[in-house]
């Protein structure tokens, strides 16, 4: 491996204000080389984004970049420390198989980690190889560009490159690399980590960091307790983005605490999945046995987390530690009418409604009790009314379906708007396609299997534009011909 060869054509502009922090925070670690790196994936539109050249990334070097075998000029690779409660159990973490290859500051002047996941081991991988299989990074590309693409905060794939090198689970499998860019990769893990670990003046450091990186407002704004702020702007941001994910069916997966961003970013795209029948009890980890992080669940655990990340800040909140809880208490406090405000907005925009009236709650209970009751699918039960198509939902044809219509009818009629607003507005909040387990089952499997990407380039097409309703995309709503339920072969590490 050559170190610090500098490739200027790339476009990559490194600063790495996270490798500035206490060495305490990480390990400066280059990635382990991979044998024959190949790229298979690179997402076009985020490289220009990112301010980096496309045929660049393609030539031998650029690839050599993305693969963890050859370090760009200007990177400090580092594997960050963290913690976290998995399944409710508190354990030392961090980077186990990622490396940070450092910020990359874009054209517009926008500050992104660029982080190798599947790189290697590091002093955090414990019994792990530090590796990834193709198929989950492959899962991990197409899920969150389509949460990207349907509007919700996310870390996002730059590109995902094969090692030629096997990797071994409970078979042999390819391995890959995947180039992730993200807001940041700090974590409520990061600040227990710290909490538990570094010093009071450490997380100060960590706390300060975020609030410039994350929450420059409060930074500027010269707030009197700057710290309680940040876990305000931390809860709001959380209850934002889980009622997203709620509102599109999204199923995390793997909600413990090193997986919840600081930024509010959706990460880490595990044995995560969208619904396809509405039901909260919905699980698709095979390792969540217990239903932990079911779908109804994630709202609940989101304020679970928030706690956890509270408490790390208890000792910046006041000197007073009975105060300092029930300041913390107040902010927490807040994170359910936070959420419920959220969902709510989100609800009425599903069903085309611009104001509020008091009985909205209870047509939108209805509506998921009908859809619970027949094992609708939830996104093509909105897409059905979006449409007008409601011979389209699995819930027609009943008197109880009927009766609700015509309430939801009459409500969107009470609006000073067009209906044509209505319409227009249920069409922007409403996804036609969302990446269902078939669909991305089957573009896993011809890449993985068959060496064939066009499959998943479709897919990819297809979900980067999922409020257009086309004609194209009308294959993509369908539901799995064989509908046994959760598809948990490609899930997992
Ligand atoms: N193959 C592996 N080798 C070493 N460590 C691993 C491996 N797989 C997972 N880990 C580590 O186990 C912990 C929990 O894994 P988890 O599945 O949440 O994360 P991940 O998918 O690797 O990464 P991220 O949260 O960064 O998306 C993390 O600290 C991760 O680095
Ligand atoms: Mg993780």
């Amino acid at each position: 491996m050559t170190d610090n060869h500098t490739t200027p054509e790339a476009g990559w502009n490194f600063d790495n204000s996270y490798a500035r922090l206490s060495p305490s925070f990480y390990t400066a670690l280059n990635p382990t080389p991979v044998r024959s790196p190949k790229l298979v994936l690179l997402n076009e539109s985020l490289a220009a984004t990112l301010g980096l050249r496309v045929e660049s990334l393609q030539s031998k070097d650029g690839v050599a970049v993305l693969a963890g075998n050859l370090i760009p000029g200007g990177a400090m690779p580092l594997a960050q420390a963290y913690a976290g409660h998995q399944f409710g159990h508190f354990n030392r973490l961090g980077d186990g198989r990622a490396i940070l290859l450092g910020e990359q500051l874009t054209p517009q002047g926008e500050r992104f980690d660029i982080q190798l996941k599947g790189s290697g081991p590091t002093p955090y991988s414990r019994r792990g190889d530090g590796r990834a299989a193709m198929g989950p990074m492959l899962r991990e590309y197409i899920i969150s560009e389509a949460m990207h693409a349907l509007g919700i905060a996310t870390t996002r794939s730059l590109a995902v490159v094969s090692t030629g090198e096997s990797i071994f689970r409970e078979t042999e499998l390819p391995g890959a690399v995947l180039t992730r860019v993200a807001a940041s990769h700090v974590r409520v893990g990061t600040f227990q980590y710290i909490a538990q670990w570094g010093t009071d003046e450490e997380l100060r450091t960590l706390a300060d960091y975020v609030l410039q990186r994350h929450y420059p407002e409060i930074d500027a704004a010269g707030e009197e307790n700057r710290y309680l702020q940040l876990l305000k702007e931390v809860i709001k941001r959380q209850a934002a983005l889980i009622a997203q994910w709620q509102l599109v069916g999204f199923i995390h997966g793997v909600m413990n605490t090193d997986n919840m961003a600081i930024s509010g970013e959706t990460i880490d795209y595990g044995p995560c999945a969208f619904m396809d029948a509405y039901d909260p009890a919905t699980v698709f980890s095979s390792i969540d046995t217990q239903g932990r992080y079911a779908y109804g669940n994630q709202p609940y655990i989101g304020g679970w987390n928030l706690t956890r990340f509270a408490e790390t800040l208890l000792p910046l909140l006041h000197d007073d530690e009975e105060q300092a809880i029930k300041l913390a208490e107040g902010a927490l406090a807040d994170y359910e009418a936070l959420f419920q405000r959220e969902w709510l907005a989100g609800m009425r925009a599903k069903l085309g409604l611009f104001n509020e009236e008091s009985e909205d709650e209870a047509l939108i209970e209805t509506l998921l009790d009908m859809m619970k009751k027949n094992r609708a699918d939830y996104t093509n039960t909105f897409r059905a009314l979006t449409l007008n198509k409601p011979e389209e939902s699995a819930l027609f044809g009943s008197p109880e379906f009927a009766s609700w219509h015509q309430l939801w009818q009459a409500r969107v009629g009470r609006q000073k708007e067009p209906l044509t607003a209505s319409q227009e507005l249920m069409r922007s909040s409403n996804p036609a396609v969302i990446p269902r387990n078939h669909r991305v089952e089957e573009a896993l499997e011809a890449a993985v299997e068959r060496d064939d990407y066009s499959v998943m380039e479709r897919l990819l097409a297809v979900l980067a534009t999922p409020f257009a309703h086309a004609p194209d995309q009308v294959e993509y709503c369908a539901l799995s011909s064989d509908a046994a339920g959760p598809y948990r072969t490609f899930c997992g590490t």
